[in-house]
């Protein structure tokens, strides 16, 4: 049965690079918006989903994070991190008048990304939001009349005939994404066509009882005392009413039936709610690089 992969497109986003960096060989299908590919696996339009869920330079992507845990949850299996180099590119014609682009366009975590270099680069510039870098990168391809501007990767210029006039804008370096594979249905073990992985994690939604003194401290103490590493701990909000958060927590660990699963039921005892997003591997980057060739 051919397997199918949905991600956030059109062709030349980053997640694309993430997509074709686990699944080499599946058929990639591009959706428009987060919550659309996140919508084609639970309507059996795809199998997985491939989906940015963090970012070095400005944080989670909330909106893959509140779809899933308000709207569609799904499970999470596997997560790659990407290297994120963003460029400004303009049509070929206006290479030399790039300064004077009148509007920029991208996604809203590339946009974050490059705040200093948009201030002191094209103060006057209206900044304009797409649902992607590379919708972005198309729709400035498609203007006849005006100069405009993009921020996307070296993929998405070269995919709709740019010019990259600023290359690596991100305003730090060691800009990197954490995409998220998700699926339907319940844990289990995936294999991605042989890929090694670096690490194991285990994603938890962990939420409090209301007035509770000390709460989240005795939470940390479950996995602190197991000596149960942390990546990530984030508070998000319930949506009920200013001051209610549940909490997303990454331990470096499989799930397992012993220490994980023991720390889960001390927090439970405690009246906090605990779901098990996912436990997945973490693929490297620089491996899957060696293994399906130069990706960036
Ligand atoms: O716009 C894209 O190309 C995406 O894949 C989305 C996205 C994101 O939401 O974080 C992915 C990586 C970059 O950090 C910027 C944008």
């Amino acid at each position: 049965m051919e397997v199918k992969v949905g991600y956030l497109g059109p062709a030349g986003s980053f997640t694309e690079q993430a997509a074709k960096a686990i699944f080499a060989n599946e058929k990639r299908v591009p959706f428009r918006t987060i919550p659309d590919c996140i919508d084609a696996v639970n309507d059996h339009l795809v199998d997985y989903a491939v989906v940015p869920l963090e970012n070095a330079i400005e944080g989670s992507v909330n909106i893959t994070l509140d779809y899933l845990i308000h709207h569609q949850r799904m499970t999470m299996t596997a997560e790659v991190t990407a290297p994120i180099y963003q460029h400004l590119m303009v049509r070929k014609e206006h290479v030399s008048v790039w300064k004077e682009a009148a509007t920029v366009f991208s996604h809203p975590q590339a946009i974050a990304q490059c705040h200093h270099f948009l201030r002191n680069n094209l103060p006057d510039a209206t900044i304009t939001y797409s649902v992607s870098t590379a919708e972005a990168a198309k729709h400035v391809s498609e203007q006849l009349d005006g100069v405009f501007a993009a921020i996307a990767n070296e993929i998405a210029a070269k995919e709709y005939g740019l010019e990259i006039v600023q290359s690596e804008i991100n305003d730090y370096d060691n800009n990197s994404t954490r995409f998220i594979v998700l699926k339907k249905g319940v844990m289990g073990e995936e294999t991605f066509s042989g890929l090694d992985h670096s690490t194991y994690k285990t994603t938890l939604m962990v939420t409090l009882p209301s007035d509770f003194s000390g709460a989240l401290h005795q939470v940390l103490s479950a996995f602190a005392w197991r000596k149960l590493n942390l990546s990530k701990i984030e508070s998000r909000p319930m949506k009920t009413g200013l001051g209610n958060y549940f909490f997303i927590i990454d331990v470096e660990m499989k799930m397992d039936k012993v220490l994980l699963a023991g720390a889960c039921e001390e927090i439970k005892a405690l009246g906090c709610g605990v779901d098990i997003l996912g436990s997945y591997p973490c693929f490297e980057w620089k491996a899957l690089e060696a293994e399906n060739g130069a990706l960036k």
